[in-house]
């Protein structure tokens, strides 16, 4: 017989496993109204003893009331933009200059290819393994501080599925909205008689920046993890592509087109490969982001003054504006 304290967190760590199945890997133990049960019922017991409340149970996404505004956050670790490249002709560039900085370079040189998403840079920082706090990119050095609308984001876990948190743990990463839902968005925007959004960036701006996390609440943004500040209290790896890859293993949700490409011919069949399969992604992407994956040489490289010299990203040619 278990106690009251013992089934809520029981609900609490099952209901945790279902969505890193659902939101991270992509394959659902149960259905989808058996999880809504669970949740429930969860929902249910905790009303009934708020003796056992915990803002970090997976029932605390909405937060309480809106905010008169935003506080502004400072990152401790810059949050930079890319350097860009339009041809074959600019990213062999890049990867001359490298070539040319670092001297002896491995053979071949590995990179790690991750599609770039069309939404908003976020901060989302864990301590302890707990979402404490959330920022938009800003200009990268100061952001906006959304935690609660960051919370109401279904596949961004508001605990870290590991028993050995790190310490502090910043996550970055793109908050998008994939274009099913931008349409139905616009389509009951447009029967409500409010405006609509002119594309899927726009609408997940728009839903980041709403006072009241209620409503950032009903629209359905994603985030893709691509990379980490701020890590403390734990021994990260030692390339990119392993960074992710143990991202993925504690709930954060990664990008499944992300791959390592061995030399300058695979990188460039990576960029073609993400060109065609870019109508069919089901949210929207302008290009790719090429990095070195070693972490020592990216720390060798560093970055210029606003971009890193070992990433860039190479983007497709502007899409025709899609009249809505
Ligand atoms: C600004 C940015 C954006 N993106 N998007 C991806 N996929 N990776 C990535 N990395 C970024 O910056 C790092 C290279 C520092």
């Amino acid at each position: 017989e278990q106690t009251f304290a013992q089934q809520i967190e029981q609900l609490r760590q099952t209901l945790r496993y279902h969505e890193y199945q659902y939101h991270v890997l992509d394959e659902p133990k149960i259905p989808d109204a058996e999880y809504d049960r669970l949740f429930h019922q969860l929902k249910a017991l905790e009303q009934a003893h708020p003796e056992f409340a915990d803002s970090h149970s997976p029932t605390q996404r909405v937060g309480a009331k809106p905010l008169a505004g935003f506080a502004q956050v400072t990152h401790e670790i810059p949050m930079l933009s890319l350097d860009n490249a339009f041809s074959d002709e600019e990213f062999n560039a890049f990867v001359k200059r490298i070539q040319d900085r670092l001297g002896v370079l491995p053979e071949p040189l590995t990179f790690c290819c991750e599609p770039k998403l069309d939404g908003l840079a976020v901060s989302i920082l864990y301590e302890n393994g707990v979402l404490t706090q959330a920022a938009t990119r800003g200009d990268g050095t100061t952001g906006e501080d959304i935690t609660a609308n960051i919370r109401t984001i279904r596949n961004i876990p508001l605990q870290l599925l590991t028993d050995n948190p790190p310490a502090r743990l910043e996550v970055r990463g793109e908050v998008f909205m994939p274009q099913a839902g931008f349409e139905k968005l616009n389509e009951m925007a447009l029967a409500k008689g409010e405006k609509t959004f002119a594309n899927p960036r726009n609408a997940a701006a728009g839903s980041l920046r709403q006072l009241d996390p209620k409503i950032t609440r009903q629209r359905p943004l994603m985030l893709n993890a691509y990379g980490i500040g701020v890590a403390e209290g734990v021994l990260l790896p030692d390339t990119h592509f392993a960074r992710l890859q143990w991202l993925k293993s504690i709930g954060i949700p990664v990008n499944k087109e992300i791959e390592l490409c061995n030399g300058v011919e695979n990188v460039l069949k990576f960029y073609r490969t993400m060109a065609e399969k870019r109508p069919h992604l089901g949210y929207d992407i302008d290009g790719t982001v090429l990095k070195i994956n070693d972490i020592a040489l990216q720390e060798q490289l560093g970055f210029i003054s606003k971009a890193p010299r070992w990433a860039i990203a190479y983007k497709f040619p502007a899409q025709e504006e899609l009249t809505v």
